[in-house]
């Protein structure tokens, strides 16, 4: 297969509701989609989920279309490709930037297996007929907070991830397992905490959560070794983690009891692929967590998402999570809880809306 165009559209979406963590609020979510066209006019398509300004990890918006266009779409563009697992190795000479390599490794798994004729999820190697979907809960006013939950829970949604940070999560817990007392529940601190909040996190074990995810340092699996020695609270990473070698590292040091794997953060489905293999080889708990994607990146993580290793329900919610118009039809829908993979259509399974893209487009660059 030969990419002999490649197409940047620069998007902006004003959310539902303003999504608040630890770190900031997103109310207009801006990002990159990206299209690829091979030698016989199909098309295939990706998402970069880099932020407007570099709150989560260091790559924006901006990084990453300076990054696509002056060394990855150049390193693509007009050379054979036998497979989507050859992009990867394209790119290995420029270090970093994943979420740059990964809308581009995803636009050209998609239009691979639509020459193929097969389901993302069958390339990957996935399995399940449907995914459980879970959900992430902004931080706010607490009492919105636990009518948002409940609204969550009537919707059939199997989890529910809630953001913490100092000052806003014992009496967050609480009010909600006073709510909720069965409901499967984790929050995220996105790096709020030190490691002399030690005696603080450990009061967290009494909310019976699956999970505390990133409660250290964003570029630290030492000091989240420590704490998870002192919690019984299994602990999650996601920032941490850049790829199955530190995923290796973590889970020998001990920092981590389940792991969060995005394909963004990772560089692409290559990587998140193996890091699925060593989770399962291990029997370390995966699940797919979200970046407030449209639909294109969540249709990625939802093939992904259906390999045997992801045991546990996702931030993979539906289209009207985040949105009132989604760039995708047919859009992602919840049914009992679940999100059917689209077994029956090649590729990523949907169709991007050309008409809803010029709406929300606010730049676009062709590079042949
Ligand atoms: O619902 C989603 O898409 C994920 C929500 C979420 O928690 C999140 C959203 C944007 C960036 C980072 C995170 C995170 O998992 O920390
Ligand atoms: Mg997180």
């Amino acid at each position: 297969m030969i990419i002999h165009q490649v197409t940047l559209h620069q998007i902006q979406m004003r959310m539902k509701t303003p999504f608040t963590n630890s770190l900031t609020t997103v109310t207009d979510r801006e990002l990159i989609l990206v299209e690829v066209e091979d030698e016989s006019g199909r098309i295939g398509w990706g998402e970069c989920s880099a932020f407007s300004s570099p709150w989560y990890t260091e790559e924006t918006i901006g990084t990453a279309w300076h990054v696509m266009e002056d060394f990855l779409i150049p390193r693509l563009l007009h050379t054979s490709l036998h497979h989507p697992r050859d992009v990867a190795e394209r790119f290995q000479p420029i270090r970093r930037h994943p979420m740059a390599k990964a809308a581009i490794e995803g636009a050209v798994w998609d239009v691979w297996c639509k020459a193929e004729g097969i389901p993302l999820a069958r390339a990957l190697g996935g399995t399940r007929e449907q995914i459980a979907s879970g959900v992430a809960v902004g931080a706010g006013d607490l009492g919105v907070m636990v009518e948002t939950i409940r609204c969550r829970v009537e919707q059939g949604y199997r989890r529910v991830k809630v953001k913490v940070k100092p000052g806003a999560d014992i009496k967050v817990l609480k009010r909600i397992r006073l709510e909720f007392p069965d409901l499967p529940l984790m929050a995220d601190a996105n790096s709020a905490y030190t490691l002399e909040d030690v005696d603080h996190l450990k009061q967290l074990d009494d909310f019976s959560l699956m999970m505390l995810e990133q409660p250290l340092a964003a570029d630290d699996i030492v000091d989240h070794a420590r704490l998870q020695a002192e919690l019984s609270t299994p602990i999650c990473l996601d920032e941490s983690l850049h790829s199955a070698a530190d995923v290796r590292r973590a889970l020998e040091l001990g920092s981590c009891r389940v792991v969060n794997v995005k394909p963004a953060r990772v560089g692409g489905l290559s990587e998140a692929k193996r890091i699925h293999d060593l989770c399962l080889d291990r029997g370390i708990p995966l699940w797919c967590g979200g970046m407030l994607e449209t639909g294109v990146g969540r249709a990625h993580s939802i093939a992904l998402a259906s390999l045997d290793g992801f045991t546990l329900p996702g931030d993979i919610s539906a289209s009207n999570r985040y949105w009132h118009q989604d760039v995708i039809e047919p859009e992602i829908t919840l049914e009992e809880g679940s999100i059917k993979v689209p077994w029956d259509r090649p590729g990523i399974g949907f169709e991007v809306d050309r008409h809803r893209l010029q709406e929300v487009r606010v730049k676009k660059k062709v590079y042949t």
